[in-house]
């Protein structure tokens, strides 16, 4: 931890864990609110790629605004003094979770909200014509009350600009390993991928090096996850099945595994709204909705602000990922 540089604003507290490219410690900022820091490890700078995949979780994480993303404070993208401060969860990844639990499986209800969840993220992402190409344990937080939130965006990138195609063997979709480019639906898949882990307690394609996994992610077909465990209702069991298909256009939207999700649940599943949507006539106020009685009103969500490239960027305060929409 000595060697951290110093990151104005904040006191440092101790380590929360280390990835490849950063360390992340548990920091408290100016207003006294607990934020984990993420600072770039020293070769992490030095390597151009490294660097600019530092930078470019930077500039999204502040960017991106929804309820089930990493929300991101303030940050630095490139030089020596380059972090980000970021929502602080003190349980760690998902991962981390899993990891300590004997059998590796959630209850089927608390995997199903986690996946929900992570199925909104996308789908905003989506929304804002982006690929996060990243899904796994390793970036899925949760919070005290079970809800899930996506981080890492270091891989996340627009598809109208183009990005580096990249993905984690375990979850990277047929087309990726044919060497295509990715896509939503190649999210879709890693999104399946997860569906399968947390439900049934075993990722789908197992392999000991790159080419097993491959060969197993371009000929095997897991069994229905329904077989595996029979808690699992029947429309999430075929969503999975559907998000694993080989071929790009045959997989189902992150937003329609998000309803089946939800509707497994018990759940309304609501449209999402964001800004460009917002503009449009507002919904009949108090619609009753079957047994499941009245409609909470919808969830207004916008995404933040653009923001500069450098120096230190800080979130747009007073905005509120769960305000409502007149
Ligand atoms: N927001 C957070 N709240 C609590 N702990 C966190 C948070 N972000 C990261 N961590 C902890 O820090 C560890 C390292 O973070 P992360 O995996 O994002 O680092 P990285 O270097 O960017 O990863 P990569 O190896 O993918 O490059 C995580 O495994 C987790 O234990």
């Amino acid at each position: 931890m000595s060697d951290a540089p110093a990151i104005p604003g904040y006191s440092l507290h101790r380590v929360l864990g280390r990835g490849n490219t950063s360390t992340v410690h548990l920091a408290v900022d100016g207003e006294g609110r607990k934020v984990a820091l993420k600072i770039p490890h020293e070769h992490t700078l030095k390597v151009q790629d490294a660097a600019e995949r530092f930078g470019n979780e930077v500039r999204l994480t502040l960017k991106f605004r929804h309820p089930r993303l990493v929300r991101g404070y303030a940050g630095t993208p490139f030089g020596q003094q380059a972090f980000l401060a970021m929502e602080y969860f003190p349980n760690g990844a998902l991962s981390d979770q899993l990891s300590q639990l004997l059998t590796r499986t959630l209850p089927v209800e608390n995997a199903l909200q986690i996946l929900a969840d992570v199925a909104s993220s996308l789908t905003y992402l989506h929304h804002q014509g982006a690929v996060h190409q990243d899904v796994k344990t390793q970036n899925v937080y949760l919070n005290s009350e079970g809800h899930a939130a996506l981080g890492d965006m270091g891989s996340t990138y627009f598809t109208s600009q183009g990005g580096k195609v990249s993905g984690s063997p375990y979850y990277m979709a047929p087309e990726i390993y044919h060497g295509e480019p990715s896509s939503s639906a190649s999210d879709v898949y890693s999104l399946g991928i997860l569906m399968y882990e947390l439900l049934s307690g075993d990722r789908p394609f197992q392999g000991n090096t790159y080419e097993e996994l491959m060969v197993a992610h371009l000929t095997r077909f897991p069994v229905a996850l329904s077989h595996t465990n029979p808690q699992v209702p029947r429309n999430v069991s075929k969503m999975a099945e559907l998000a694993l298909a080989k071929r790009v256009n045959d997989r189902p939207t992150a937003d329609a595994i998000r309803r089946a999700l939800l509707v497994a649940l018990g759940q309304m599943p609501e449209d999402e709204i964001y800004e460009d949507e917002a503009k449009k006539p507002a919904p009949e106020p108090d619609k009753k909705a079957g047994r499941h009685g009245t409609f909470p009103p919808r969830t207004a969500v916008r995404p933040g602000d653009p923001v500069p490239a450098a120096p230190k960027v800080e979130e747009k305060r007073g905005w509120n990922p769960f305000k409502r929409k007149k």
